[in-house]
Protein backbone atom coordinates (compact mmCIF):
# COMPACT_ATOMS: atom_id res chain seq x y z
CA UNK A 1 0.00 0.00 0.00
CA UNK A 2 2.87 2.62 1.01
CA UNK A 3 4.48 1.69 -2.21
CA UNK A 4 1.14 2.58 -4.35
CA UNK A 5 0.89 5.49 -2.36
CA UNK A 6 4.10 7.02 -2.95
CA UNK A 7 3.02 7.60 -6.55
CA UNK A 8 0.99 10.45 -5.17
CA UNK A 9 4.25 12.72 -3.46
CA UNK A 10 4.56 14.51 -6.87
CA UNK A 11 1.45 15.50 -6.32
CA UNK A 12 1.42 16.65 -2.54
CA UNK A 13 0.45 20.39 -3.67
CA UNK A 14 -2.92 19.17 -5.59
CA UNK A 15 -3.63 16.96 -3.05
CA UNK A 16 -3.22 19.78 -0.25
CA UNK A 17 -5.56 22.27 -2.45
CA UNK A 18 -8.17 19.91 -2.54
CA UNK A 19 -8.33 18.90 1.22
CA UNK A 20 -7.79 22.17 1.96
CA UNK A 21 -11.09 23.29 -0.35
CA UNK A 22 -12.85 20.04 1.08
CA UNK A 23 -12.73 22.14 4.21
CA UNK A 24 -13.60 24.74 2.87
CA UNK A 25 -16.94 23.37 1.91
CA UNK A 26 -17.79 21.57 4.75
CA UNK A 27 -16.90 24.48 6.60
CA UNK A 28 -19.49 26.52 4.62
CA UNK A 29 -21.75 23.75 4.59
CA UNK A 30 -21.88 24.00 8.57
CA UNK A 31 -22.61 27.51 8.37
CA UNK A 32 -26.09 27.63 6.55
CA UNK A 33 -27.92 25.93 9.43
CA UNK A 34 -27.21 28.74 11.16
CA UNK A 35 -28.78 31.29 8.40
CA UNK A 36 -31.42 28.86 8.15
CA UNK A 37 -32.33 29.26 12.33
CA UNK A 38 -31.77 32.96 11.67
CA UNK A 39 -34.98 33.43 8.86
CA UNK A 40 -37.00 31.25 11.13
CA UNK A 41 -36.20 33.24 14.38
CA UNK A 42 -35.43 36.66 12.37
CA UNK A 43 -37.78 36.52 9.51
CA UNK A 44 -40.65 34.29 9.28
CA UNK A 45 -41.87 33.89 12.55
CA UNK A 46 -41.83 37.85 12.81
CA UNK A 47 -43.44 38.00 9.35
CA UNK A 48 -39.90 40.37 8.34
CA UNK A 49 -40.07 39.97 4.77
CA UNK A 50 -36.85 41.85 4.75
CA UNK A 51 -34.72 39.44 7.28
CA UNK A 52 -35.81 36.93 4.84
CA UNK A 53 -34.33 38.33 1.92
CA UNK A 54 -31.51 39.34 3.76
CA UNK A 55 -30.51 35.94 5.59
CA UNK A 56 -31.68 33.95 2.05
CA UNK A 57 -29.28 36.24 0.05
CA UNK A 58 -26.49 35.29 2.57
CA UNK A 59 -27.48 32.01 2.59
CA UNK A 60 -27.68 31.39 -1.28
CA UNK A 61 -23.96 33.53 -1.51
CA UNK A 62 -22.18 30.78 1.58
CA UNK A 63 -24.00 28.14 -0.68
CA UNK A 64 -22.42 28.90 -3.74
CA UNK A 65 -19.12 29.52 -2.18
CA UNK A 66 -19.54 25.67 -0.84
CA UNK A 67 -20.24 24.87 -4.47
CA UNK A 68 -17.36 26.28 -5.92
CA UNK A 69 -15.26 25.11 -3.36
CA UNK A 70 -16.75 21.47 -3.91
CA UNK A 71 -16.04 21.73 -7.56
CA UNK A 72 -12.47 23.04 -7.45
CA UNK A 73 -11.71 20.48 -4.73
CA UNK A 74 -13.35 17.60 -7.26
CA UNK A 75 -10.89 19.41 -10.25
CA UNK A 76 -8.02 19.10 -8.04
CA UNK A 77 -9.44 15.13 -6.89
CA UNK A 78 -9.63 14.00 -10.65
CA UNK A 79 -6.30 15.23 -11.70
CA UNK A 80 -4.94 13.63 -8.68
CA UNK A 81 -5.86 10.65 -9.33
CA UNK A 82 -5.95 10.87 -13.14
CA UNK A 83 -2.06 11.44 -12.96
CA UNK A 84 -1.36 8.84 -10.26
CA UNK A 85 -3.29 6.25 -12.73
CA UNK A 86 -1.27 7.43 -15.63
CA UNK A 87 2.06 7.11 -13.99
CA UNK A 88 1.60 4.04 -12.40
CA UNK A 89 0.28 2.48 -15.59
CA UNK A 90 3.38 3.89 -17.39
CA UNK A 91 5.48 2.71 -14.28
CA UNK A 92 3.82 -0.80 -14.61
CA UNK A 93 4.08 -1.52 -18.36
CA UNK A 94 8.42 -0.15 -18.22
CA UNK A 95 8.24 -2.96 -15.27
CA UNK A 96 6.57 -5.45 -17.28
CA UNK A 97 8.39 -5.27 -20.28
CA UNK A 98 11.60 -5.42 -18.33
CA UNK A 99 10.58 -8.88 -16.44
CA UNK A 100 12.93 -12.04 -16.78
CA UNK A 101 11.24 -14.57 -18.70
CA UNK A 102 11.01 -16.65 -15.30
CA UNK A 103 8.16 -13.63 -13.99
CA UNK A 104 6.58 -13.81 -17.34
CA UNK A 105 6.02 -18.16 -16.42
CA UNK A 106 4.98 -17.12 -12.65
CA UNK A 107 2.47 -13.95 -13.81
CA UNK A 108 0.19 -14.83 -17.06
CA UNK A 109 -0.62 -12.07 -19.08
CA UNK A 110 -4.35 -11.85 -17.92
CA UNK A 111 -3.52 -11.26 -14.28
CA UNK A 112 -0.81 -8.85 -15.54
CA UNK A 113 -3.84 -7.21 -17.84
CA UNK A 114 -6.09 -7.19 -14.34
CA UNK A 115 -3.15 -5.26 -12.48
CA UNK A 116 -2.51 -2.79 -15.05
CA UNK A 117 -6.31 -1.60 -15.58
CA UNK A 118 -8.77 -3.31 -12.87
CA UNK A 119 -6.36 -2.52 -10.04
CA UNK A 120 -5.21 0.48 -11.29
CA UNK A 121 -8.59 2.09 -11.37
CA UNK A 122 -10.03 0.65 -8.14
CA UNK A 123 -7.20 2.59 -6.40
CA UNK A 124 -7.83 5.90 -8.82
CA UNK A 125 -11.41 5.64 -7.25
CA UNK A 126 -10.30 5.47 -3.69
CA UNK A 127 -8.05 8.19 -4.06
CA UNK A 128 -10.84 10.79 -5.67
CA UNK A 129 -13.20 9.45 -3.37
CA UNK A 130 -10.67 9.68 -0.48
CA UNK A 131 -10.06 13.30 -0.95
CA UNK A 132 -13.51 13.78 -1.90
CA UNK A 133 -15.59 11.89 0.19
CA UNK A 134 -13.17 10.07 2.97
CA UNK A 135 -12.78 13.04 4.77
CA UNK A 136 -16.02 14.39 5.08
CA UNK A 137 -18.17 11.71 6.30
CA UNK A 138 -16.12 11.91 10.08
CA UNK A 139 -15.81 15.56 9.39
CA UNK A 140 -19.29 16.10 9.27
CA UNK A 141 -19.86 14.20 12.42
CA UNK A 142 -17.62 15.77 14.11
CA UNK A 143 -18.36 19.47 12.96
CA UNK A 144 -21.91 18.95 13.25
CA UNK A 145 -21.36 18.35 17.31
CA UNK A 146 -19.28 21.35 17.14
CA UNK A 147 -22.04 23.49 15.75
CA UNK A 148 -24.59 21.78 17.87
CA UNK A 149 -22.83 22.91 21.42
CA UNK A 150 -22.36 26.28 19.84
CA UNK A 151 -25.36 26.84 18.81
CA UNK A 152 -27.14 25.78 21.96
CA UNK A 153 -24.84 23.99 24.52
CA UNK A 154 -27.53 22.00 26.05
CA UNK A 155 -28.85 20.50 23.22
CA UNK A 156 -25.49 20.33 21.56
CA UNK A 157 -25.44 17.67 24.33
CA UNK A 158 -27.17 15.15 23.09
CA UNK A 159 -25.44 14.88 20.37
CA UNK A 160 -22.31 14.63 22.10
CA UNK A 161 -23.51 11.80 24.22
CA UNK A 162 -24.72 9.69 21.12
CA UNK A 163 -22.06 10.50 18.72
CA UNK A 164 -19.47 7.99 21.02
CA UNK A 165 -21.47 5.18 20.07
CA UNK A 166 -21.93 5.92 17.25
CA UNK A 167 -18.51 6.15 16.82
CA UNK A 168 -18.26 2.67 18.22
CA UNK A 169 -20.82 1.18 15.72
CA UNK A 170 -18.64 2.86 12.92
CA UNK A 171 -15.05 1.47 14.09
CA UNK A 172 -17.21 -2.01 14.28
CA UNK A 173 -18.62 -1.64 11.09
CA UNK A 174 -15.14 -0.57 9.73
CA UNK A 175 -13.18 -3.22 11.44
CA UNK A 176 -15.86 -6.60 11.09
CA UNK A 177 -16.95 -5.28 8.14
CA UNK A 178 -13.71 -4.84 6.38
CA UNK A 179 -12.68 -8.38 7.53
CA UNK A 180 -15.60 -9.35 5.68
CA UNK A 181 -15.39 -7.28 2.57
CA UNK A 182 -11.71 -8.49 2.66
CA UNK A 183 -13.03 -12.16 2.05
CA UNK A 184 -15.60 -11.05 -0.43
CA UNK A 185 -12.71 -9.54 -2.69
CA UNK A 186 -10.98 -12.84 -2.36
CA UNK A 187 -14.10 -14.69 -3.46
CA UNK A 188 -14.52 -12.39 -6.45
CA UNK A 189 -10.58 -12.79 -7.01
CA UNK A 190 -11.07 -17.00 -7.46
CA UNK A 191 -14.52 -15.92 -9.40
CA UNK A 192 -12.35 -14.22 -11.90
CA UNK A 193 -9.31 -16.59 -11.93
CA UNK A 194 -11.62 -19.83 -12.74
CA UNK A 195 -13.59 -17.27 -15.73
CA UNK A 196 -9.84 -16.58 -17.39
CA UNK A 197 -8.62 -20.07 -16.97
CA UNK A 198 -11.47 -21.40 -18.60
CA UNK A 199 -10.89 -18.58 -21.28
CA UNK A 200 -7.54 -19.61 -21.84
CA UNK A 201 -8.16 -23.03 -22.24
CA UNK A 202 -11.46 -22.83 -24.22
CA UNK A 203 -10.55 -24.81 -27.19
CA UNK A 204 -9.07 -27.69 -25.26
CA UNK A 205 -12.70 -27.63 -22.94
CA UNK A 206 -14.32 -27.86 -26.24
CA UNK A 207 -12.09 -31.15 -27.11
CA UNK A 208 -12.17 -32.86 -24.61
CA UNK A 209 -15.85 -32.17 -23.81
CA UNK A 210 -14.92 -30.84 -20.13
CA UNK A 211 -17.80 -28.04 -20.09
CA UNK A 212 -19.95 -29.43 -17.14
CA UNK A 213 -16.72 -29.95 -15.15
CA UNK A 214 -15.64 -26.22 -15.63
CA UNK A 215 -18.73 -24.86 -14.99
CA UNK A 216 -19.21 -26.87 -11.68
CA UNK A 217 -15.71 -25.33 -10.52
CA UNK A 218 -17.16 -21.88 -12.23
CA UNK A 219 -20.98 -21.89 -9.82
CA UNK A 220 -18.56 -23.64 -6.85
CA UNK A 221 -16.59 -20.11 -7.50
CA UNK A 222 -20.11 -17.86 -7.62
CA UNK A 223 -21.70 -19.68 -4.55
CA UNK A 224 -19.04 -18.68 -2.84
CA UNK A 225 -19.13 -15.09 -3.31
CA UNK A 226 -22.97 -15.34 -2.82
CA UNK A 227 -22.59 -16.50 0.43
CA UNK A 228 -19.72 -14.33 1.87
CA UNK A 229 -21.62 -11.11 0.00
CA UNK A 230 -24.69 -12.06 1.99
CA UNK A 231 -23.20 -12.23 5.34
CA UNK A 232 -21.42 -9.19 5.04
CA UNK A 233 -24.70 -7.47 3.63
CA UNK A 234 -26.57 -9.30 6.77
CA UNK A 235 -23.66 -7.59 9.08
CA UNK A 236 -24.07 -4.15 7.57
CA UNK A 237 -28.09 -4.80 7.71
CA UNK A 238 -27.58 -4.46 11.45
CA UNK A 239 -25.23 -2.23 11.99
CA UNK A 240 -26.72 0.11 9.72
CA UNK A 241 -30.73 0.50 11.29
CA UNK A 242 -29.11 0.29 14.37
CA UNK A 243 -26.36 3.21 13.71
CA UNK A 244 -29.89 5.14 12.19
CA UNK A 245 -32.16 4.30 15.08
CA UNK A 246 -29.84 6.05 17.64
CA UNK A 247 -29.69 8.83 15.88
CA UNK A 248 -33.33 9.19 15.15
CA UNK A 249 -33.60 8.79 19.19
CA UNK A 250 -31.29 11.89 19.56
CA UNK A 251 -33.82 13.42 16.53
CA UNK A 252 -36.65 13.27 18.71
CA UNK A 253 -35.08 13.69 22.02
CA UNK A 254 -33.72 17.35 20.30
CA UNK A 255 -37.36 17.80 19.51
CA UNK A 256 -38.72 17.03 23.07
CA UNK A 257 -35.96 18.89 24.84
CA UNK A 258 -35.85 21.97 22.31
CA UNK A 259 -39.98 22.00 22.53
CA UNK A 260 -40.07 21.98 26.25
CA UNK A 261 -36.96 24.78 26.05
CA UNK A 262 -39.47 26.93 23.60
CA UNK A 263 -42.46 26.77 25.51
CA UNK A 264 -39.96 28.19 28.98
CA UNK A 265 -38.51 30.65 26.70
CA UNK A 266 -34.75 29.64 26.60
CA UNK A 267 -34.05 28.57 23.16
CA UNK A 268 -35.42 30.30 19.85
CA UNK A 269 -37.46 27.73 17.13
CA UNK A 270 -34.39 28.29 14.76
CA UNK A 271 -32.10 27.10 16.66
CA UNK A 272 -33.56 23.90 17.50
CA UNK A 273 -34.46 23.59 13.49
CA UNK A 274 -30.21 24.18 13.13
CA UNK A 275 -29.65 21.59 15.69
CA UNK A 276 -32.29 18.97 13.79
CA UNK A 277 -30.74 19.85 10.68
CA UNK A 278 -26.69 18.92 12.30
CA UNK A 279 -28.43 15.77 13.11
CA UNK A 280 -29.59 14.79 9.71
CA UNK A 281 -26.41 15.62 7.98
CA UNK A 282 -24.17 13.38 10.33
CA UNK A 283 -27.20 10.65 9.56
CA UNK A 284 -27.01 11.01 6.32
CA UNK A 285 -23.44 10.62 6.32
CA UNK A 286 -23.77 7.07 8.32
CA UNK A 287 -24.41 4.92 4.42
CA UNK A 288 -21.13 6.86 3.12
CA UNK A 289 -19.36 4.50 5.54
CA UNK A 290 -20.50 1.44 4.45
CA UNK A 291 -19.26 2.70 1.09
CA UNK A 292 -16.13 4.08 2.27
CA UNK A 293 -14.98 0.37 4.03
CA UNK A 294 -15.73 -2.14 0.89
CA UNK A 295 -13.75 0.49 -1.26
CA UNK A 296 -10.94 0.78 0.80
CA UNK A 297 -11.15 -3.18 1.08
CA UNK A 298 -10.97 -3.98 -2.52
CA UNK A 299 -8.54 -0.78 -3.25
CA UNK A 300 -6.32 -3.01 -0.55
CA UNK A 301 -6.31 -5.73 -2.13
CA UNK A 302 -5.90 -4.22 -5.25
CA UNK A 303 -2.83 -1.85 -4.16
CA UNK A 304 -0.99 -5.43 -2.80
CA UNK A 305 -1.82 -6.91 -5.99
CA UNK A 306 -0.01 -3.51 -7.71
CA UNK A 307 2.88 -3.76 -5.03
CA UNK A 308 3.61 -7.52 -6.06
CA UNK A 309 4.75 -6.39 -9.94
CA UNK A 310 6.64 -2.93 -8.83
CA UNK A 311 8.72 -5.02 -6.20
CA UNK A 312 9.55 -7.79 -8.85
CA UNK A 313 13.15 -7.44 -9.89
CA UNK A 314 13.67 -6.48 -13.50
CA UNK A 315 15.91 -8.70 -16.14
CA UNK A 316 19.18 -7.92 -15.07
CA UNK A 317 20.39 -9.15 -18.33
CA UNK A 318 18.37 -6.62 -20.18
CA UNK A 319 18.98 -3.90 -17.80
CA UNK A 320 23.36 -3.85 -16.90
CA UNK A 321 26.38 -5.46 -17.45
CA UNK A 322 26.92 -4.75 -20.98
CA UNK A 323 29.55 -2.45 -22.27
CA UNK A 324 28.54 -0.49 -25.12
CA UNK A 325 31.25 -1.78 -28.26
CA UNK A 326 28.70 -1.06 -31.05
CA UNK A 327 29.43 -4.41 -33.02
CA UNK A 328 28.70 -6.21 -36.68
CA UNK A 329 28.06 -9.81 -35.57
CA UNK A 330 29.19 -12.23 -38.06
CA UNK A 331 27.71 -15.14 -36.35
CA UNK A 332 30.69 -17.29 -35.31
CA UNK A 333 29.10 -19.37 -31.98
CA UNK A 334 30.88 -21.10 -29.45
CA UNK A 335 30.11 -22.70 -26.37
CA UNK A 336 32.94 -23.78 -23.91
CA UNK A 337 31.79 -26.15 -21.00
CA UNK A 338 28.41 -24.28 -20.81
CA UNK A 339 26.01 -25.47 -17.88
CA UNK A 340 22.37 -24.16 -17.45
CA UNK A 341 19.76 -24.15 -14.54
CA UNK A 342 16.71 -22.62 -14.81
CA UNK A 343 16.75 -19.49 -12.13
CA UNK A 344 14.35 -20.72 -8.86
CA UNK A 345 15.13 -24.25 -9.89
CA UNK A 346 17.66 -26.75 -8.61
CA UNK A 347 17.93 -29.08 -11.91
CA UNK A 348 20.82 -28.56 -13.92
CA UNK A 349 19.03 -28.66 -17.62
CA UNK A 350 22.16 -28.12 -19.79
CA UNK A 351 25.64 -29.91 -18.94
CA UNK A 352 28.55 -28.84 -19.94
CA UNK A 353 27.66 -28.11 -23.46
CA UNK A 354 30.77 -27.68 -26.12
CA UNK A 355 30.60 -26.68 -29.43
CA UNK A 356 31.83 -24.61 -32.54
CA UNK A 357 29.56 -23.46 -35.46
CA UNK A 358 31.57 -21.14 -37.89
CA UNK A 359 30.61 -18.18 -39.22
CA UNK A 360 27.35 -19.54 -41.75
CA UNK A 361 27.09 -22.84 -41.08
CA UNK A 362 23.80 -24.71 -40.96
CA UNK A 363 23.62 -27.13 -37.88
CA UNK A 364 20.43 -28.72 -37.39
CA UNK A 365 19.70 -30.18 -33.63
CA UNK A 366 18.03 -33.64 -32.95
CA UNK A 367 16.97 -34.77 -29.72
CA UNK A 368 14.24 -36.22 -27.79
CA UNK A 369 11.54 -34.10 -25.87
CA UNK A 370 12.77 -31.98 -22.84
CA UNK A 371 16.97 -32.50 -23.41
CA UNK A 372 17.21 -29.02 -23.76
CA UNK A 373 17.46 -27.90 -26.89
CA UNK A 374 15.00 -24.88 -27.17
CA UNK A 375 17.11 -23.75 -23.59
CA UNK A 376 20.43 -23.92 -25.81
CA UNK A 377 18.40 -21.64 -27.88
CA UNK A 378 17.29 -19.30 -24.71
CA UNK A 379 21.51 -18.57 -24.21
CA UNK A 380 22.54 -17.50 -27.05
CA UNK A 381 20.20 -13.76 -27.28
CA UNK A 382 20.54 -14.25 -23.73
CA UNK A 383 17.44 -14.54 -22.92
CA UNK A 384 19.12 -16.40 -19.95
CA UNK A 385 22.26 -16.19 -18.40
CA UNK A 386 24.68 -19.52 -18.02
CA UNK A 387 25.22 -21.06 -14.85
CA UNK A 388 28.54 -21.86 -15.55
CA UNK A 389 30.88 -22.19 -18.98
CA UNK A 390 31.25 -19.17 -21.83
CA UNK A 391 29.50 -18.97 -24.76
CA UNK A 392 31.54 -16.44 -27.45
CA UNK A 393 30.08 -14.76 -30.85
CA UNK A 394 33.04 -14.30 -32.96
CA UNK A 395 35.52 -14.83 -30.64
CA UNK A 396 34.26 -12.25 -27.76
CA UNK A 397 32.26 -13.07 -24.68
CA UNK A 398 28.61 -12.90 -25.08
CA UNK A 399 28.93 -11.16 -21.72
CA UNK A 400 30.88 -7.92 -23.33
CA UNK A 401 28.52 -7.21 -26.57
CA UNK A 402 25.85 -5.03 -25.79
CA UNK A 403 22.62 -6.69 -25.54
CA UNK A 404 20.18 -5.19 -27.59
CA UNK A 405 22.95 -5.27 -30.63
CA UNK A 406 23.10 -8.84 -30.07
CA UNK A 407 19.75 -9.48 -30.60
CA UNK A 408 18.94 -6.82 -33.29
CA UNK A 409 21.28 -9.57 -34.96
CA UNK A 410 19.48 -12.11 -33.92
CA UNK A 411 16.66 -13.66 -35.69
CA UNK A 412 14.72 -15.86 -33.70
CA UNK A 413 11.47 -18.40 -34.21
CA UNK A 414 9.99 -19.78 -31.74
CA UNK A 415 7.81 -23.18 -31.80
CA UNK A 416 4.55 -21.36 -31.75
CA UNK A 417 4.18 -19.08 -33.74
CA UNK A 418 3.12 -15.47 -32.41
CA UNK A 419 1.22 -13.03 -34.49
CA UNK A 420 -0.67 -10.00 -33.02
CA UNK A 421 -3.69 -8.56 -34.23
CA UNK A 422 -3.17 -6.04 -37.09
CA UNK A 423 -2.21 -6.18 -41.48
CA UNK A 424 0.40 -8.92 -42.24
CA UNK A 425 2.31 -5.94 -43.41
CA UNK A 426 2.83 -4.81 -39.84
CA UNK A 427 3.02 -8.48 -38.64
CA UNK A 428 6.16 -8.91 -41.04
CA UNK A 429 7.77 -4.84 -40.45
CA UNK A 430 7.75 -6.42 -36.44
CA UNK A 431 11.57 -7.80 -37.52
CA UNK A 432 12.04 -4.52 -39.07
CA UNK A 433 10.24 -1.16 -38.18
CA UNK A 434 12.20 0.58 -41.25
CA UNK A 435 11.52 -2.03 -43.87
CA UNK A 436 9.73 -0.78 -47.36
CA UNK A 437 7.71 -2.96 -49.36
CA UNK A 438 10.35 -4.48 -51.49
CA UNK A 439 11.70 -5.76 -48.38
CA UNK A 440 8.43 -7.10 -46.74
CA UNK A 441 7.83 -8.93 -50.39
CA UNK A 442 11.00 -11.16 -50.82
CA UNK A 443 11.37 -11.69 -46.92
CA UNK A 444 7.77 -13.06 -47.33
CA UNK A 445 8.71 -14.98 -51.02
CA UNK A 446 11.67 -16.80 -49.40
CA UNK A 447 9.84 -17.90 -46.66
CA UNK A 448 7.46 -19.75 -48.73
CA UNK A 449 4.13 -17.13 -47.94
CA UNK A 450 4.53 -14.78 -50.62
CA UNK A 451 1.72 -16.63 -53.39
CA UNK A 452 -0.50 -16.98 -50.16
CA UNK A 453 -0.47 -13.53 -49.56
CA UNK A 454 -0.35 -12.14 -53.21
CA UNK A 455 -3.84 -14.34 -53.65
CA UNK A 456 -5.74 -12.63 -50.50
CA UNK A 457 -7.93 -9.77 -51.79
CA UNK A 458 -6.09 -7.00 -49.65
CA UNK A 459 -2.69 -8.97 -49.59
CA UNK A 460 0.06 -7.41 -47.49
CA UNK A 461 -2.98 -5.01 -45.85
CA UNK A 462 -5.19 -8.29 -44.99
CA UNK A 463 -5.53 -7.77 -41.05
CA UNK A 464 -5.28 -10.98 -39.11
CA UNK A 465 -6.72 -11.86 -35.95
CA UNK A 466 -5.03 -11.69 -32.47
CA UNK A 467 -2.70 -14.80 -32.42
CA UNK A 468 -3.78 -14.87 -36.06
CA UNK A 469 -6.60 -16.73 -35.97
CA UNK A 470 -8.06 -16.78 -39.62
CA UNK A 471 -4.57 -18.63 -40.97
CA UNK A 472 -3.63 -22.07 -40.60
CA UNK A 473 -0.69 -23.49 -38.60
CA UNK A 474 1.59 -23.62 -41.49
CA UNK A 475 1.03 -19.84 -42.45
CA UNK A 476 1.27 -18.84 -39.38
CA UNK A 477 4.79 -20.91 -39.12
CA UNK A 478 6.36 -18.89 -42.69
CA UNK A 479 5.06 -15.77 -41.37
CA UNK A 480 7.11 -15.43 -38.22
CA UNK A 481 9.57 -16.71 -40.85
CA UNK A 482 9.19 -13.86 -43.04
CA UNK A 483 9.38 -11.82 -40.05
CA UNK A 484 13.36 -13.25 -39.07
CA UNK A 485 14.31 -13.02 -42.68
CA UNK A 486 13.26 -9.53 -42.91
CA UNK A 487 16.03 -8.24 -40.22
CA UNK A 488 18.52 -9.57 -42.38
CA UNK A 489 20.35 -11.67 -39.02
CA UNK A 490 23.52 -12.62 -38.64
CA UNK A 491 22.80 -15.76 -36.39
CA UNK A 492 18.75 -17.38 -37.04
CA UNK A 493 17.54 -19.69 -34.41
CA UNK A 494 14.67 -22.04 -35.67
CA UNK A 495 12.86 -23.66 -32.96
CA UNK A 496 10.81 -26.62 -34.70
CA UNK A 497 9.49 -23.84 -36.71
CA UNK A 498 8.78 -25.84 -39.99
CA UNK A 499 6.78 -28.86 -38.20
CA UNK A 500 3.41 -27.80 -40.39
CA UNK A 501 5.26 -27.38 -43.65
CA UNK A 502 5.17 -30.56 -46.31
CA UNK A 503 8.64 -31.23 -47.42
CA UNK A 504 8.42 -29.96 -50.50
CA UNK A 505 8.02 -26.04 -49.28
CA UNK A 506 10.21 -26.88 -46.49
CA UNK A 507 13.31 -27.48 -49.27
CA UNK A 508 11.82 -24.51 -50.35
CA UNK A 509 12.34 -22.47 -47.50
CA UNK A 510 15.87 -24.00 -46.91
CA UNK A 511 17.12 -23.48 -50.53
CA UNK A 512 16.34 -19.88 -49.86
CA UNK A 513 17.93 -19.60 -46.40
CA UNK A 514 20.80 -20.46 -48.51
CA UNK A 515 21.52 -16.26 -49.46
CA UNK A 516 20.92 -14.63 -46.14
CA UNK A 517 24.51 -17.09 -45.24
CA UNK A 518 23.46 -16.34 -41.43
CA UNK A 519 24.93 -18.90 -39.37
CA UNK A 520 21.48 -21.01 -38.52
CA UNK A 521 20.35 -23.92 -35.79
CA UNK A 522 17.61 -25.25 -36.26
CA UNK A 523 15.76 -27.77 -33.75
CA UNK A 524 13.86 -30.07 -36.08
CA UNK A 525 12.28 -33.21 -36.05
CA UNK A 526 12.67 -34.18 -39.38
CA UNK A 527 15.49 -36.01 -40.46
CA UNK A 528 15.33 -34.08 -44.52
CA UNK A 529 16.26 -31.39 -42.88
CA UNK A 530 18.95 -32.66 -40.83
CA UNK A 531 20.58 -33.87 -44.71
CA UNK A 532 21.14 -30.22 -45.40
CA UNK A 533 22.95 -29.21 -42.28
CA UNK A 534 26.94 -28.62 -41.94
CA UNK A 535 26.84 -30.32 -38.70
CA UNK A 536 24.05 -32.32 -36.70
CA UNK A 537 24.41 -32.48 -32.53
CA UNK A 538 22.16 -34.87 -30.72
CA UNK A 539 20.64 -34.12 -27.30
CA UNK A 540 19.61 -36.18 -24.90
CA UNK A 541 19.29 -35.37 -21.35
CA UNK A 542 20.75 -32.02 -21.50
CA UNK A 543 24.17 -33.23 -23.14
CA UNK A 544 25.41 -33.31 -26.85
CA UNK A 545 25.52 -36.86 -27.27
CA UNK A 546 26.69 -37.35 -30.96
CA UNK A 547 27.61 -34.75 -33.34
CA UNK A 548 28.77 -34.13 -37.08
CA UNK A 549 28.50 -34.29 -40.60
CA UNK A 550 25.14 -36.45 -41.64
CA UNK A 551 27.88 -38.73 -42.88
CA UNK A 552 30.21 -38.87 -39.89
CA UNK A 553 27.20 -39.82 -37.66
CA UNK A 554 25.78 -41.95 -40.52
CA UNK A 555 29.17 -43.73 -40.18
CA UNK A 556 29.57 -43.72 -36.10
CA UNK A 557 26.60 -42.89 -34.31
CA UNK A 558 24.17 -45.73 -33.95
CA UNK A 559 21.68 -43.40 -32.34
CA UNK A 560 21.89 -41.22 -35.70
CA UNK A 561 21.59 -44.57 -37.48
CA UNK A 562 18.55 -45.31 -35.81
CA UNK A 563 16.72 -42.38 -36.52
CA UNK A 564 17.60 -42.26 -39.56
CA UNK A 565 16.67 -45.34 -40.51
CA UNK A 566 13.56 -45.32 -38.96
CA UNK A 567 12.44 -42.13 -40.67
CA UNK A 568 14.14 -43.35 -43.92
CA UNK A 569 11.87 -46.03 -43.77
CA UNK A 570 8.56 -43.72 -42.98
CA UNK A 571 9.25 -40.83 -45.26
CA UNK A 572 11.04 -42.33 -47.92
CA UNK A 573 14.45 -40.42 -46.91
CA UNK A 574 17.23 -41.20 -49.41
CA UNK A 575 20.85 -39.28 -49.05
CA UNK A 576 22.72 -38.95 -52.12
N1 LIG B 1 11.17 -22.00 -17.33
C1 LIG B 1 11.64 -23.19 -16.90
N2 LIG B 1 11.92 -23.38 -15.61
C2 LIG B 1 12.41 -24.57 -15.16
N3 LIG B 1 12.63 -25.62 -15.96
C3 LIG B 1 12.36 -25.51 -17.26
C4 LIG B 1 11.85 -24.28 -17.82
N4 LIG B 1 11.68 -24.45 -19.14
C5 LIG B 1 12.07 -25.72 -19.42
N5 LIG B 1 12.47 -26.34 -18.31
C6 LIG B 1 13.01 -27.71 -18.19
O1 LIG B 1 14.20 -27.78 -18.94
C7 LIG B 1 14.31 -29.02 -19.59
C8 LIG B 1 14.62 -28.80 -21.07
O2 LIG B 1 13.52 -28.16 -21.66
P1 LIG B 1 13.55 -27.65 -23.18
O3 LIG B 1 12.29 -26.93 -23.44
O4 LIG B 1 14.82 -26.95 -23.42
O5 LIG B 1 13.57 -29.05 -23.95
P2 LIG B 1 13.41 -29.31 -25.49
O6 LIG B 1 14.45 -30.30 -25.85
O7 LIG B 1 13.38 -28.05 -26.26
O8 LIG B 1 11.98 -30.01 -25.52
P3 LIG B 1 10.89 -30.02 -26.69
O9 LIG B 1 11.48 -30.77 -27.84
O10 LIG B 1 9.75 -30.76 -26.07
O11 LIG B 1 10.57 -28.60 -26.98
C9 LIG B 1 13.01 -29.77 -19.35
O12 LIG B 1 13.24 -30.72 -18.33
C10 LIG B 1 12.06 -28.72 -18.85
O13 LIG B 1 11.20 -29.25 -17.87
Amino acid sequence: MKLVLSYLKPYRVAMGVAILLTFVELTVELTQPLFMAKIIDEGILPRNLQAVLSWGSIMLGVSFLAFAAGMTSSFYSAHVSQSYGYDIRKRLFEKITNFSLETFHRLPASSLITRMTNDVTQTQQAIFMGLRIMLRAPLIIVGGVVMSLLVNAKMGFILLGTVPILIVLILLMVKTGGKLFREVQTMLDRVNSTVRESLMRIRLIRAFNTESYESGLFTTASENLRQQTITVLRFMEVIMPLSLLLMNLSIVLILWFGNNHILMGAMKEGDVVAIINYATRITATLPVFTMIVSMFTRSKASANRISEILREPTNDIALGNTTSIPLSIKGEIKFENVSFTYPHSDKEVLHQLSFHVNQGERVVILGATGSGKSTLFQLIPRLYDVSEGTILIDKRDLHDIKVDELRQQIGYVGQVPYLFSGSIFENITWGKEDATLEEVIAAAKDAQIYSFIASLPNQFDTIIGQKGVNLSGGQKQRLSIARAFIRQPRILLLDDCSSALDAQTENRLFQALEKYACSTLIITQKINTALTADQIFIMNEGRIVAKGSHAELLEHSALYQQIFQSQSKKEGVHYV
